[in-house]
């Protein structure tokens, strides 16, 4: 079976599948689009057998043909392509999760010949081939696939795998020829010299908010490495998710981190990819930031236009965990990281006390904090879970001054790592942390007896204080300031006085049922409108004060008057 005659093939049994998988066409965009573009597709397709089986069977006869295809040498974009829709497609048809699970090991198999790697296709998605770990902004496992595409021009419905939109859009993955230049910059300091390329850095802010001395937003040079310490400058620089800094010291590079190889697809911007997956066949980078919302100057390397295009991932669902509003366990690994690699080591007091910890104790107290926050069993899946974390402060004898120092200082490691700020995330966070170490003290004192074999514990937002449940007093005022009270012997009407009650946002997010600023709507469930007033249920992002209610429900009583 030559190359050509098999692509032509799987086209001809994509189109007739396309047809009969109901509903709409699944495959034309993913599938159909990018076989029909390669010279192959013209060829006569083959003779094929079993056209007559269910379309979720023809669908994975499908999926496995191309994927035989793809494996041999020589494979195209447009093939790599489809067979990454085929594999994603097919195993979303698995009946259970161990025919999900046989599926993608069946896959895995055919293509096990080829290496861990990502290629920009042209003007098109990542092609991830055999990258097993890829995990959400919250630090979560996302299901992988053999073949991969991920979306390169940040309009896919699918994100992060690609559904075609680049072909509808236009997208093109060529560099700005205005982009800020590819070139390594040398900041020579007294023990480091740190190598800044500012062509390739993504913006992610780690180092300027880690060690803002030395990493200096806004001001020329970016690098004044006599702003801090070496071991502060080679932390920061390890942060770099981009690779755009590194560090020497006596002329020699310092080593890049060993890690396994991992996309991580970064909240509102870049995929960040560590452990050295080779990009393109080039394998030098051991990590980088990949564009993902399709406008970065110096494609495929996110520039950090991301910020600036507004790119941003769906909302947070309506009722977010602490460890999804924290940032999940980046966020929480890169705090833990900065309390005990940074603070504690300069520490009089704890340096002694954590002297002898495991080096992975930053990640294991992350996993801790990101199960007690709402997140993944991670602790108790991986690290022992409650009687494993009792077992470390038991004996411990630890003092009223160790715990207060521990607290403070992993609240400035809080900061640092730039977890939110907002009152309600730090009122819990600190209530957690206090409650927590308090009772850490208890349990390590001698003949302490605390409960065996308890869950890890799970901590909330304070008094159901959550993320939008009141205005903040600096919220844009505009939308208050324009409600004018009626005089109380003066008509209400809905022009006047009902109708600017209702705000922008408020319309939009009743759109789906009816008008906001629409009087015979408003007309319509002023009934229903008032009992959600009153019950505090609208808007969803805090109550209205006391008078507008009393305003709304007198327009109501006065026969709601235009
Ligand atoms: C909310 C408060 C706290 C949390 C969530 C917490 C969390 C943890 C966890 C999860 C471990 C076990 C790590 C592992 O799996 O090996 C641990 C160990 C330990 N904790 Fe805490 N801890 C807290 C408070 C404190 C305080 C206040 C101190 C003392 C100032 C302290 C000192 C230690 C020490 C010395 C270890 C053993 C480290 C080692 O040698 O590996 N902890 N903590």
């Amino acid at each position: 079976m030559s190359i050509s005659m098999s692509i032509a093939g799987l086209l001809a049994r994509a189109r007739l599948l396309n047809r009969d998988l109901a509903p709409g066409e699944p495959l034309a965009e993913t599938v159909i689009r990018p076989l029909a573009a390669l010279p192959e597709a013209a060829a006569e397709p083959e003779p094929y057998a079993t056209e007559n089986g269910s379309p979720t069977d023809r669908l994975w006869e499908l999926a496995r043909d191309a994927t035989r295809l793809r494996a041999q040498p020589g494979a195209t974009e447009g093939l790599i392509e489809a067979t990454a829709a085929l594999q994603h497609l097919a195993c979303l048809f698995a009946e259970d999760a161990d025919a999900l699970a046989a599926r993608i090991a069946e896959l895995a198999d055919i293509q096990a010949d080829l290496e861990t790697r990502i290629d920009g296709a042209l003007d098109g998605p990542y092609l991830v081939t055999n990258a097993t770990k890829i995990t959400n902004w919250l630090g979560e496992p996302i299901q992988t696939f053999p073949q991969m595409a991920l979306c390169r021009c940040g309009q896919s419905a699918t994100k992060p795998l690609c559904d075609g939109s680049h072909a509808r859009h236009g997208f093109s993955g060529a560099k700005d020829p205005d982009r800020v230049p590819d070139r390594q910059d040398t900041h020579e300091g007294v023990q480091v010299t740190v190598l800044d390329n500012r062509g390739i850095c993504a913006h992610s802010g780690l180092c300027t908010d880690r060690l803002s001395t030395v990493f200096r937003q806004g001001e020329e040079p970016f690098v004044a490495p006599s702003g801090g310490r070496s071991d502060e400058i080679i932390r920061a620089v390890r942060a770099c998710p981009s690779g755009a800094l590194h560090y020497a010291i006596d002329g020699l590079k310092g080593p890049d981190p060993v890690r396994e190889p991992k996309i991580e697809v970064s909240k509102d911007g870049p995929y960040r990819i560590s452990g050295g997956i080779p990009l393109d066949g080039d394998d030098s980078r051991e990590h980088y930031s990949l564009c993902r919302c399709g406008h970065s100057r110096n494609k495929p390397f996110c520039s950090g236009m991301h910020y600036y295009v507004g790119f941003v991932d769906p909302p947070l669902s309506d009722e977010p965990t602490l460890f999804e509003w924290a940032g999940g366990l980046p966020a929480l690994t890169r705090m833990t990281h900065i309390f005990y690699d940074k603070y504690v080591p300069q520490d009089d007091l704890l340096a002694p006390l954590f002297a002898r910890m495991s080096p992975d104790h930053p990640e294991r107290v992350a996993a801790w904090l990101a199960e007690t926050f709402g997140g993944p069993k991670l602790y108790t899946e991986q690290y022992g879970g409650y009687d494993h974390m009792i077992a470390e402060h038991a004996g411990k004898s630890l003092t009223e001054q160790w715990r207060a120092r521990w607290a403070q200082l992993i609240g400035r490691a809080a900061d640092d790592a730039g977890l939110p700020t907002d009152p309600e995330f730090r009122a819990a966070f600190a209530g957690y942390i206090e409650w927590g170490s308090r009772i850490a003290v208890e349990n390590s004192q001698p003949g302490a007896t605390p409960p065996p074999h308890m869950p890890v514990p799970q901590w909330w937002w304070v008094c159901e204080a959550r993320p939008g449940s009141r205005v903040s007093a600096l919220s844009p005022a505009a939308d208050q300031t324009q409600i004018r009270l009626p005089a109380p012997d003066e008509p209400v009407r809905f022009t006047d006085h009902i109708r600017p009650l209702f705000r922008e946002m408020d319309r939009k997010s009743m759109s789906f049922a009816f008008d906001l600023w629409s009087h015979s709507d408003v007309t319509e469930h002023a009934d229903a409108i008032l009992d959600r007033l009153r019950g505090g249920k609208m808007p969803c992002d805090g109550a209205w004060p006391a008078e507008h209610i009393d305003l709304f429900a007198r327009w109501i009583a006065e026969g709601t008057p235009s």
